[in-house]
């Protein structure tokens, strides 16, 4: 039965950083079981969550069972119905006889959601269930953790005679990431200034770190300022980060228009950072300060799809960078560990532990009411579930596409990026850019689809025109998609407008990347 209560550690215990492997393999709580066991057990359970939930919401098992949490539940449910050997308890342990004492109802309900799945066996559901799964690959190599030196305050050749001293330089990522990692680190070959070092490198209690020196922030997340300003030597104007909190493009797309601004005392380029959240208002600008981006300049609890395109104050933008809310379904490759979809449990009846192992209880039970007392906020955090959800997905492709749309409407702009930390293909490539939109900027997209709505399908060039990152390859970076619409200036080829894809050639770099907006209290992705 330690199985069961050392996989809740696992989750939702102290040590949470690292890899799903990492923390099984080299946790210090004292596990009983074997980690190969935990491993299997999580994994597995990973991949039904969302159809054990409704089984076990339908059976109200919780409400009949204080002793049994939703976290444990899931996992207890699990061995019930898709173990080989069922529940890895003896017959008189009290949480197997407390999902005994429901057995006929749970199979009943377990049957009925079967067939809602239209699945005629088990078999059949298991593989259905596994299909419908996207972003976890528990078989993916290791991540690095990736450190942007933030050339605002510091440089690349300071950090390495500071920060990286101890750490001696390799070539590959992938001598950074793999097992017996040490402390190596290695030179991004796409996006400059930026490093690779081993996932479990501690860098939150550098002096670099807390002086905004090095934030941290995916390889893939870097690529959104990089298309946008990298190469872009014809820049002139301003830019505007539509959806800018908590602020690492922000401020990496000020360090990059601080190596341009001119020195010859000419008008700076100035970054309006608009963020729609007042907490995270305060937390943008907090970060902006910290990275000593005085060229940003926030526009706090500020809805982009507000801004005025006419406003005066905006009529040198010639660049919008637009990485908006989405699903998160991208982010999963640091840290591989999966959030279930927890049961609810609809009418609590808790009832204070008794006996001699009361103590004990009470930490299991505590640690998953604290786990189900934060929830992901809807439209902001990353995939509560790995399952995809239609109707949040349509919600967020909505709402994605007003904001891309809207940045249509400055007719200065000649360069806009919309990037998500989503694989999902509703939020990317065919988020429906509204007909103006979709005849100005006609390279949009990958994957050879496009919008099922609109009928617009993606076409070769406009492929190439997209980014996407896969987390678990060999790149390193989590799951991401980007892409860059650029509008030709007057004179060009095609007289107004075209699309110049922002292909991984033309810009000698690759991918995008997304952001874990729960990491607020620092310079984190
Ligand atoms: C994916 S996060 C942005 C991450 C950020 N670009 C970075 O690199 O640190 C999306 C942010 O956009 C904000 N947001 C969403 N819709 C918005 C809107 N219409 N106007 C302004 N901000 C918005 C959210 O509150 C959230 O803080």
């Amino acid at each position: 039965m330690s199985l069961y209560y050392d996989a809740v550690t696992i989750l939702t215990g102290e040590e949470q950083r690292g890899s799903l492997k990492s923390r099984i393999y080299g946790s210090k709580s004292g596990l009983k079981s074997k980690p190969a066991h935990l491993y299997a057990l999580i994994s597995e359970c990973a991949k039904y969550d969302t159809f054990l939930r409704e089984v076990i919401e339908k059976s109200q098992i919780l409400e009949h069972e204080p002793k049994v949490t939703p976290l444990l539940s899931l996992l207890l449910l699990h061995d019930h119905f898709f173990a080989k050997g069922g529940i890895a308890a003896s017959a008189s342990h009290p949480l197997r006889q407390a999902v005994e004492r429901h057995k006929a109802r749970l199979q009943a309900e377990f049957t009925k959601a079967r067939l809602r799945k239209r699945c005629g066996t088990v078999e059949d559901l298991k593989r259905v269930l596994a299909e419908g799964k996207v972003g976890i690959n528990f078989n993916s190599v290791s991540q690095p953790r990736w450190v942007r030196v933030n050339t605002l305050k510091s440089s690349v050749s300071a950090q390495s005679r500071s920060t990286f001293a101890g750490y001696s330089k390799v070539q590959k990522i992938g001598n950074v990431a793999g097992a017996g990692w040490g402390n190596a680190f290695c030179t991004d070959e796409h996006v400059p200034d930026l490093i690779a070092v081993p996932p479990d490198a501690s860098l939150v209690k550098t002096k670099a770190y807390l002086d905004g020196e090095l934030i941290l922030q995916d390889k893939a997340s870097c690529f959104p300022a990089h298309l946008l300003l990298g190469n872009d030597n014809e820049f002139t104007g301003d830019v505007i980060d539509g959806c800018a909190a908590p602020g690492n493009k922000t401020t990496h797309a000020a360090a990059i228009l601080r190596s341009r601004s001119p020195k010859d005392g000419k008008r700076k380029h100035r970054i309006f950072a608009c963020e729609r959240d007042g907490r995270r208002s305060e937390i943008l600008q907090t970060m902006v300060d910290k990275a000593g981006a005085t060229n940003v300049h926030v526009l706090p609890k500020q809805d982009f799809l507000a801004l005025d395109p006419n406003d005066e104050q905006f009529r040198n933008v010639s660049h919008l960078l637009l990485d908006p809310s989405c699903s998160g379904s991208g982010i999963v490759g640091r840290e591989d560990i999966p959030k279930f979809d927890l049961p609810i449990k609809s009418q609590p009846k808790a009832q204070p532990p008794k006996g001699p192992n009361a103590s004990k209880k009470r930490k299991h039970e505590s640690i998953t009411t604290a786990e189900e007392q934060s929830p992901p906020e809807e439209d902001e955090q990353p995939n509560a579930s790995t399952t995809k959800d239609p109707e949040r997905l349509a919600k967020l492709a909505g709402l994605q596409s007003k904001i891309v749309e809207h940045a249509f409407a400055f007719t200065a702009a000649t360069r806009i990026t919309y990037s998500t930390c989503s694989l999902h293909e509703e939020e990317n490539e065919a988020v429906d850019l509204q007909p103006g939109g979709l005849r100005e900027w006609p390279h949009r997209g990958k994957s050879g689809s496009g919008n099922v709505d609109s009928g617009h399908t993606l076409s070769e060039e406009e492929l190439e025109g997209c980014i996407r990152c896969y987390p678990g390859d060999e790149q390193g970076t989590m799951g991401f998609f980007v892409v860059c619409f650029v509008r030709d200036r007057p004179g060009s080829e095609n007289g107004q407008v075209s699309s110049g894809g922002m292909a991984l050639d033309d810009h000698d770099d690759a991918g995008s990347a997304g952001e874990a907006e729960d990491d607020w209290d620092g310079f984190s992705d």
